[in-house]
């Protein structure tokens, strides 16, 4: 597998002298083709900017930037369009064309592209029917919904045939359960057609649903990049392990660990598990041979990437030195936090 996209120590500043803004320092990135490749990161972390790298909306100021082989770094203008006939975007307000109707706005790229009427027509029946929205073929923008809205954008964003679909908070504006049925429209669109998407998220679930891959950009830099499963099993750098934090449930505090004190009188332990796949077995072997009984009363797991992750509270009944001598032989293989008043 080559890479389509690969950044190659990308650098970008916006602005001169005392204003100059660095969004993107010494990226080093590389997307391969069919993949579903996330950026994630924080407001402000530059993942607007790097997307806009990509489709050469803005140019680089330092590095290289190979898009499906080709260096655009200092491509003339006539290239570039060329290369963003490739390249799809989809944007978190959609950025329909409200005078058109859904028709209209999925045919506007191929009657700039220059397809003849029969053709665009065929052509948009086929993406509307693909996105699941060929009985709104007639409607205006604004009598959509946003999962709706988004659809149109997708279809249109995939009118030209596009090696490369740009998803830029694509899901930020709408519900959870609209957000669930966009990806998997996504997923579609990656496994059906072949197209390599980059998602720039901020929203874990994002990730944990449809991406393979993932990069973590904070302040302009790339402090993480590899699986899903590598990445968030065992996050390297704070900013990471907060947005693993986010999808996992709460660890139990203020008035919630209050009403499990007031039910459960033995000791509560927060056992953070960063693959399930051995603390059922470690819990029943260390509990039966430490004469101690425990009971679940909190928490739950995720799969990330394939593991499981999650945070269980648990409530150990049993004498004081035998329950000690348990949370001793737990810590050896899980982070454990023992709940105190
Ligand atoms: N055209 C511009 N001119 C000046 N500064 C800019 C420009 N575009 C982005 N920046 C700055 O670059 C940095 C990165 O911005 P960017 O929009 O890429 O971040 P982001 O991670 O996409 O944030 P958000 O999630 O809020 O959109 C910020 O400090 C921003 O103010």
């Amino acid at each position: 597998m080559s890479p389509i996209v690969e950044f190659q120590r990308v650098g970008k500043t916006f602005g001169t002298g005392a204003r100059a803004v660095t969004a993107l320092a010494d990226v080093d990135l590389s997307i391969e083709a069919g993949d579903v490749f996330a950026v994630i990161g924080y407001s402000g972390a530059g993942k607007s900017t790097l997307v806009r790298l990509i489709n050469a909306l803005e140019p680089v100021t330092s590095g290289r930037l190979l898009v499906d082989g080709v260096d655009i770094t200092g491509l003339p203008e006539r290239r570039l369009r060329e290369l963003r006939r490739d390249i799809g975007m989809i944007f978190q307000q959609f950025n329909l064309l409200r005078s058109r109707t859904v028709f209209g706005n999925v045919a506007y790229p191929l009657k700039v592209a220059g397809w003849d009427r029969a053709s665009r027509e065929r052509r948009v029946a086929e993406l509307l029917h693909f996105v699941g929205i060929a009985d709104k073929a007639w409607h205006y923008p604004d009598q959509l919904s946003g999962g709706q809205k988004q659809r149109v954008g997708i279809a249109r964003a995939l009118a030209t045939n596009p090696k490369i679909l740009l998803a830029d908070e694509s899901t930020s504006a709408l519900d959870p359960e609209t957000t669930a049925e966009v990806l998997r429209l996504l997923k579609r669109v990656n496994t059906e057609l072949g197209v390599t998407i980059v998602v720039i998220t901020h929203e874990m679930e994002v990730v944990r649903e449809i991406a393979d891959r993932v990069a973590v950009l904070d302040s302009g830099r790339v402090v993480e990049q590899g699986t899903v499963l590598d990445v968030f099993s065992a996050p390297a750098t704070g900013t990471t392990r907060r947005f693993v934090e986010t999808v996992l449930p709460d660890r139990p505090d203020g008035e919630h660990l209050d009403r499990l004190r007031a039910r459960h009188s033995g000791r509560l332990i927060t056992a953070h598990l960063r693959d399930d796949r051995r603390i059922g077995a470690v819990l029943s072997d260390a509990v039966s041979r430490h004469r101690v009984r425990f009971e679940i009363v909190d928490g739950g797991l995720k799969e990330l990437g394939g593991v499981q992750l999650g945070r269980l509270t648990l409530e150990l009944l049993g004498a004081e030195s035998d329950v000690d001598a348990l949370i001793a032989e737990l810590r050896r293989t899980t982070e454990i936090e023992e709940l105190t008043a």
